[in-house]
């Protein structure tokens, strides 16, 4: 089928590719010029494994292209994707303006009968908006139809979470639209559950924020094994046995960030307050995160007299490992209360120092100052604290002995629980994780 997809971040490029792979002729377009002159050299604007590897094949083989002409793109195809962002306002809710630019477009360029199917995440409800919009501003005489197919990939695994997906949830109102979408996902071979719009719009937040709420209940946990000094690992260990609890989501840490966890849980609740309904469970798991984030921040300030001059390694900038994403990593929350406190930070990400550098410069900062480093050692060579923000591959093989060696003061504050306590206090570091007592301080 003849697809075109608006927006072409992780979700619309990794869609528009794969559906170009699976057999589809595929038309990408972004407002950003920067963007579609990368892609159509062959390269990537966003970080993601296998990504660029199957953009080249695509367009060499001629069944995929980017562009800025929207109306070029729209016009004539059977099914547009919807890709774009649905970020939070100030208030949790959802921010649908580059939703209703893009129905706007579509509505005064299809001159064919056309699904369109919106894929970003967005509030129960909103398909219907989307449909009437469109239908109110339609200039050709053409059927349109609104489908729902949230989409499900993490950041770092997206392809790979796209061609083999769990599910495949498509929302529609008509046999019409619901075949539309079989044909569009028959070459995945995937599981599909077919629901209504308004289901399927739910089905994406219910996920989501049930995942987060998952990793709010460990962290809560967590604090309260530190307390009575058990032992999260072997608690999340021993609960994932029970089938009825899985293995899946059960690390405690520094709270979870990212592009999706931090804001759908707060667009839930929004949505739930807007129907005078409070959702306490998700209210719950975002409260809870929220502490999490900078509780290492202030143990450490229980430890130390002052971080003025201090040299403070930071391993980690991103919200996970595999992506040069920054959105909501606990980086951002952390690093201006080091600098604001006069810490001299030295800060190493495998990928992702240059998008931090354009928040931060290298230089002054505040009290502070941070420089970036290209190697963990250069990092915590001489520091005197630590702090590990994200379990990259390149900050997990750094041993227990190396932060003795290398530091002045071995002291380590781990947001991701790296290493074993026993580990690193036999290499003779002082150790404060998650959910595990350092058994060196009473
Ligand atoms: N990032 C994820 O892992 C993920 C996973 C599942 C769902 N989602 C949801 O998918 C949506 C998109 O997320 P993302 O992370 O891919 O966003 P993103 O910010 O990476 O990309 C959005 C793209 O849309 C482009 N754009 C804006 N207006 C446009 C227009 N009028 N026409 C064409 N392009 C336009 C932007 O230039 C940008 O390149 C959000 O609703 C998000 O919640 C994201
Ligand atoms: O046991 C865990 C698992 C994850 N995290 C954190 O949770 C955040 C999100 O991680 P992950 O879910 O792997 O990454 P995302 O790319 O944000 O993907 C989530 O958000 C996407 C956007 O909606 C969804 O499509 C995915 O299904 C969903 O996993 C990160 O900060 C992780 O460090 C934990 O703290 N503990």
């Amino acid at each position: 089928m003849n697809i075109a997809v608006a927006g072409t971040g992780y979700v619309g490029l990794v869609a528009g590719v794969c559906f170009a792979e699976k057999g589809h002729k595929v038309t990408c377009v972004d407002v950003d010029v920067n963007k579609v002159e990368l892609m159509k050299a062959g390269i990537s604007p966003i970080y993601e494994t296998d990504l660029e590897e199957l953009m080249r094949k695509n367009y060499e083989a001629g069944t995929i292209e980017y562009t800025t002409n929207y109306i070029k793109a729209y016009e004539y195809a059977d099914a547009i994707f919807i890709g774009v962002g649905t970020p939070e306002r100030t208030d949790g809710s959802a921010d649908l303006s580059y939703i209703a630019t893009v129905a706007r477009q579509i509505a005064e360029t299809v001159r064919q009968d056309c699904l369109i199917v919106v894929k970003s995440t967005v509030p129960i409800g909103t398909n219907d908006k989307v449909e009437q919009f469109i239908k109110d501003f339609l200039v050709h005489d053409v059927k349109v139809e609104i489908a729902s197919n949230p989409e499900f990939l993490a950041q770092g695994t997206a392809v790979h979470d796209t061609l083999h997906a769990s599910r495949i949830i498509i929302g529609t109102e008509s046999e019409w639209a619901k075949e539309c979408l079989l044909r569009i996902y028959q070459n995945f071979n995937l599981p599909i559950v077919s629901v209504s719009r308004r289901s399927a719009e739910m089905i994406k937040y219910a996920s989501n924020d049930f995942l987060a709420l998952k990793i709010s209940y460990m962290n809560d946990i967590a604090n309260l094994c530190e307390l009575v000094d058990a032992d999260i690992e072997d608690v999340a260990k021993g609960m994932s046995f029970d089938d009825r609890i899985g293995g899946m989501f059960l690390k405690a840490g520094i709270g979870y960030g990212g592009s999706c966890f931090p804001k759908d849980t707060k667009a839930l609740k929004y949505l739930a307050q807007k129907y005078g309904y409070q959702l306490k469970t998700v209210e719950a798991a975002v409260d809870v995160n929220k502490e999490q984030k900078t509780r290492l921040f202030y143990k450490a300030c229980d430890r130390m007299i002052t971080f003025k001059g201090l040299k403070a390694a930071i391993l980690g900038l991103t919200f996970k490992p595999g992506t040069d994403d920054l959105r909501e990593a606990p980086s951002l929350d952390n690093i201006p209360l080091l600098l604001e406190a006069g810490a001299a930070i030295y800060a190493y990400d495998p990928v992702g120092t240059e998008n931090f550098r354009t928040r931060y410069p290298e230089g002054k900062n505040d009290n502070g100052t941070i420089t970036y480093v290209h190697t963990p050692k250069e990092a915590l060579e001489s520091a005197n604290i630590c702090f590990i923000f994200t379990e990259w591959n390149q900050i997990k093989s750094i041993t227990p002995k190396e932060y003795s060696l290398w530091m002045q003061t071995p002291l380590v504050y781990d947001g991701r629980n790296i290493y074993k306590v026993s580990d690193m206090n036999q290499a003779g570091v002082e150790y404060h994780s998650i959910g595990r007592r350092n058994k060196n301080i009473h």
